[in-house]
């Protein structure tokens, strides 16, 4: 759903600052370049799943000024009133391009760029790295849990725990994305299509006189979507026992098989194990059993390893907030400005840690899929107008240790970045949720295996094209 949220203000005081004085000196039509890149995968992942596009496109189609900004700005006393002016009749011009929803990235490459006129191009830093930043995290977060359960179904369940209401409503969509099948979130589902679905709390089987009462009450109203929560009194001796009682006296004579159980404290492996022989003994060895409190990958692994007979998962706090790292690092550095004649000037940023030294210039990433598998190869970041000729073999060579090369043929090869903005216009139609999922999980599955592993996965290329390797390499000779 399309969001008329105006975000304009959300920005560092320093983007105002910076587009006042561009403006002051005249030099805020000078055009410029930025890329959003990122240095290193959170968890220490081998990939990140791209998300918040949508919300990127919204923000630059409500890009606008009111009166009450502007007099919040005129308020500080810092800026002219030309700049004020400009402000007012504010019309967004910029090229933007990003790397679609749903596809694994990789340290070092652009994910948005943007070029246009200075002061607008820097203005919007913030708000793209906090949006893709949020969702990007989430998403990457969710695929990694999904990975663990092994094709078990994990629902979203963290909005109570969230960091304020867009970490849960836009943490929702990006756990969607990156895998989860469903959320609790209602309000995901309203607005985004996210399936919101859920069980029940304690609290409904404290109300009731007693357990038996709290499941059968549920089971009359709700017989088609019964997941008795079983842990409030004590799950084997009462729980299972009358998740099973209920099935029988209430569900059976309606003809209707219960939907299973959530177990959501203790000893999880073990409980399952045993929920699962008096269920089956029972004759309910279609009904599921989830399990839920305080799960990551981690733990579903473990959980998994231990033999636990889990079908589904409940994860909240630690997928919400992507608790074991809850930064995902996106930077927006300025890589290129034209000039009068508008030549294209790459920009580079040197750091005494070459990881930091930024890569220069307008670019493009392209990703290299074998013919035969289909698996991805690696990506190589060029200069914009480079073309790659699928016919012909092409040397991958690492940026740094440029002795490890690679000659690949019978390959196809792919430009990541599509065009959103066009001089300010949108050009782009955002896909589906689902269809973004969907193509998520298909781009993960062109992912090697080795570069998938939760722990110490290989290293995923990202390489550059001879040009822009020289293009870089002359930078930073020139300043030494
Ligand atoms: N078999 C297991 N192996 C590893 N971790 C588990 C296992 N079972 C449960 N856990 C995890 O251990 C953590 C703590 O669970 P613990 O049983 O101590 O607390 P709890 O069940 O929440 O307690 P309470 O009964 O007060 O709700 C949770 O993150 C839970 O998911
Ligand atoms: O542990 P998480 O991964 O965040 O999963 C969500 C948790 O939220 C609920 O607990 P809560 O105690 O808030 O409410 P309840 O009374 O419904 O259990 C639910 O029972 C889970 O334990
Ligand atoms: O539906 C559920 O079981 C649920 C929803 C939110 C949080 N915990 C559990």
């Amino acid at each position: 759903m399309m969001s008329n949220k105006n975000l304009t203000m959300l920005t560092d005081f320093y983007e105002f600052t910076m587009a006042n004085g561009y403006f002051e000196k005249g030099m805020g039509n000078r055009r410029a370049y930025f890329d959003m890149f990122f240095r290193r995968v959170p968890d220490g992942g081998g990939y990140a799943v791209m998300a918040g596009v949508e919300q990127l496109v919204d923000y630059f189609k409500n890009l606008h000024f009111t009166e009450e900004d502007i007099e919040y700005l005129r308020g500080r006393g810092c800026f002219s009133e030309a700049f004020l002016d400009y402000l007012k009749d504010f019309k967004f011009e910029c090229d933007v391009w990003a790397i679609p929803e749903g596809t694994p990235i990789f340290p070092g490459e652009p994910i948005v760029t943007v070029a246009g006129p200075m002061v607008q191009a820097q203005f919007v830093e913030t708000m793209i790295l906090l949006t893709i930043n949020h969702q990007t995290l989430i998403a990457t977060k969710a695929s990694r849990i999904t990975r663990a359960a092994q094709g078990r179904t994990v629902l979203e369940f963290g909005s109570r725990r969230a960091q304020g209401y867009d970490g849960a409503v836009y943490g929702a969509r990006a756990a969607y994305i990156g895998g989860c099948q469903g959320t609790a979130c209602v309000i995901a589902d309203r607005d985004f299509r996210i399936p919101a679905g859920g069980t029940m709390a304690h609290s409904w089987v404290q109300m009731f006189d007693s357990e038996y009462e709290a499941f059968k009450a549920y089971a009359e109203i709700y017989p088609d979507n019964c997941v008795f929560l079983v842990d409030t009194y004590n799950v084997l001796k009462s729980g299972v026992p009358n998740a099973i009682r209920v099935a029988n006296e209430v569900l059976a004579p309606m003809g209707i098989r219960p939907k299973g159980i959530r177990l959501d404290s203790g000893d999880i492996a073990y409980l399952s194990i045993k929920a699962r022989e008096m269920l089956d003994e029972a004759g309910y060895s279609d009904m599921q059993i989830m399990a839920s409190n305080s799960l990551d990958e981690y733990l579903v692994r473990d959980l998994l390893s231990q033999g636990a007979q889990i079908d589904s998962f409940g994860i909240g706090e630690r997928l919400i907030t992507s608790k074991s790292e809850p930064v995902f690092g996106g930077v927006y550095k300025l890589v290129a400005v034209e000039d009068e004649k508008g030549e294209i000037i790459p920009k580079i940023k040197v750091s005494e840690n070459v990881e930091k030294i930024t890569t220069p210039h307008f670019k493009q990433a392209y990703r290299f899929f074998d013919k035969l598998t289909g698996k991805a190869l690696g990506d190589v970041l060029t200069l914009r107008d480079e073309v790659i000729n699928e016919e012909q073999p092409y040397m991958l060579f690492h940026p740094i240790h440029t002795w490890k090369k690679k000659i690949v043929t019978d390959y196809v090869v792919k430009p990541l970045q599509v065009q959103l903005f066009d001089k300010g216009e949108c050009v782009y139609e955002c896909p589906p949720v689902e269809e973004v999922r969907q193509y998520c999980h298909d781009q993960i599955e062109t992912l090697w295996e080795q570069t998938r592993r939760f722990e110490n996965p290989q290293t995923y290329y990202v390489d550059y094209s001879t040009k822009l390797w020289r293009v870089k390499n002359a930078l930073l000779e020139a300043v030494q």
